[in-house]
């Protein structure tokens, strides 16, 4: 094995010639997480508090807490007045289903695009592709804390893992989407990180590289990154405990259904993890059609209730209003802006009915 080069080596080592200008890419300078850390900083309450969400989170993955966890909210915030709103009325209806379900806001301000699209608030904060990401940086950062202070935990997808630095004390789960779910990058990020977090399967429906990814990601890792200052550094990480599936459907239709979370069960335990399955009621489980989401969670509580305890979870795309809108012109309130949604009223109504359902109150849509 070579010996590591002394630092005063590498100062004296002779330099490149400068290569020739690559005219396809400028670099803007960004803060760094640190700066963006002091700026909007966790008080020490909140931040016992955001510990303390992802116990109870924990808690119900593992099983040791018999509520159901859903994670609800808009596919992306794009406008703080919506999302503060949106949290006001999740918290309210929080307090009512509390004994039966652990409610978790969506706060999604990365879009990962199956080619091109608006990437979400971090990156383009303004909607009119002028990408300003200092300031988009600097509005996920203080809207996600706005959210976290009405009460609720925060979920996120954690898409560029440069970015996540700047919002993870924040949250209380997060998301390794299905477009990233294969990737060795994401799941060295996700060994580092204290919070619980969930891998797609595919978007073809794979199980495998979710399965995969949560073998790595349970692992510890040196990686390439930065620290808190922006600089490069190798970093170590411990392994995370606390990764699970999720099921989002695929190319072929739906994975929600007992047979397909059976087979999900049954992945899982081949390679000796523990089954922790959260459902997603949207993307290939609802056909992209959000209103049908409240079908797939009818489904969730029929398989709970018909004994299946390893599913702990659900998603649902939703927020004030029913649908999605194109980013052009005058924006409707509450409206999605990616994805469609379900709107408020619908999400109330079947969560508050899920909840009963699940208290024993209530009988299984006819
Ligand atoms: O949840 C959001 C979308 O399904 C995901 O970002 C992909 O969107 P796209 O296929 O419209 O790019
Ligand atoms: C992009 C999302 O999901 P998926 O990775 O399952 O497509 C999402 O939940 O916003």
């Amino acid at each position: 094995m070579n010996a590591p080069v002394p630092a005063a080596t590498i100062k004296d080592l002779p330099v490149t010639p400068a290569a020739p200008a690559n005219t396809r890419r400028s670099a803007h300078p960004l803060p760094t997480p640190a700066q963006l850390r002091e700026r909007f900083p966790v008080s020490r309450a909140l931040a016992e508090r955001i510990d303390q969400q992802r116990q109870s989170i924990r808690a119900v993955l593992n099983g040791e807490d018999d509520r159901l966890l859903v994670v609800t909210g808009p596919c992306s915030l794009h406008d703080t007045d919506s999302a503060i709103e949106y949290a006001e009325r999740l918290a309210q209806l929080s307090a009512q289903v509390s004994d039966r379900m652990l409610l978790v806001m969506r706060a999604y301000v990365e879009k990962p695009r199956t080619t091109i699209g608006w990437k979400g608030m971090l990156y383009d904060p303004h909607l009119d592709g002028s990408g300003d990401m200092a300031e988009g940086l600097a509005l996920s950062r203080r809207l996600m804390l706005a959210l976290v202070e009405l009460g609720l935990p925060v979920a996120t997808e954690l898409l560029q893992p440069l970015a996540a630095g700047y919002l993870d004390d924040l949250i209380g789960w997060a998301a390794i989407g299905a477009r990233t779910s294969e990737s060795q990058v994401h799941r060295e990020m996700v060994s580092g990180l204290d919070v619980p977090v969930g891998f797609k399967n595919g978007t073809d429906g794979s199980l495998t590289i979710a399965c995969d990814a949560m073998g790595s990601a349970a692992h510890p890792h040196q990686h390439f990154g930065v620290d808190e200052l922006g600089r490069p550094a190798l970093v170590q990480t411990l392994g995370n405990p606390d990764v699970h599936l999720v099921l989002r459907g695929g190319h072929a239709g739906p994975n929600y259904a007992a047979e397909e979370v059976a087979a999900a069960r049954a992945a899982l335990e081949k390679r000796g993890i523990a089954a922790k399955l959260i459902v997603d009621c949207s993307h290939a489980n609802s056909g992209k059609d959000p209103l049908r989401q409240p079908a797939v969670l009818e489904s969730v509580i029929d398989q709970r209730l018909a004994g299946d305890s390893s599913l702990r979870g659900v998603m649902i795309e939703s927020h004030l209003f029913d649908g999605s809108q194109p980013l052009s012109g005058n924006l409707a309130y509450g409206v999605s802006v990616t994805d469609g949604c379900l709107g408020w009223a619908g999400t109330e109504q079947t969560l508050l009915r899920a909840a009963d359902r699940l208290a024993g109150k209530g009988a299984a849509l006819g």
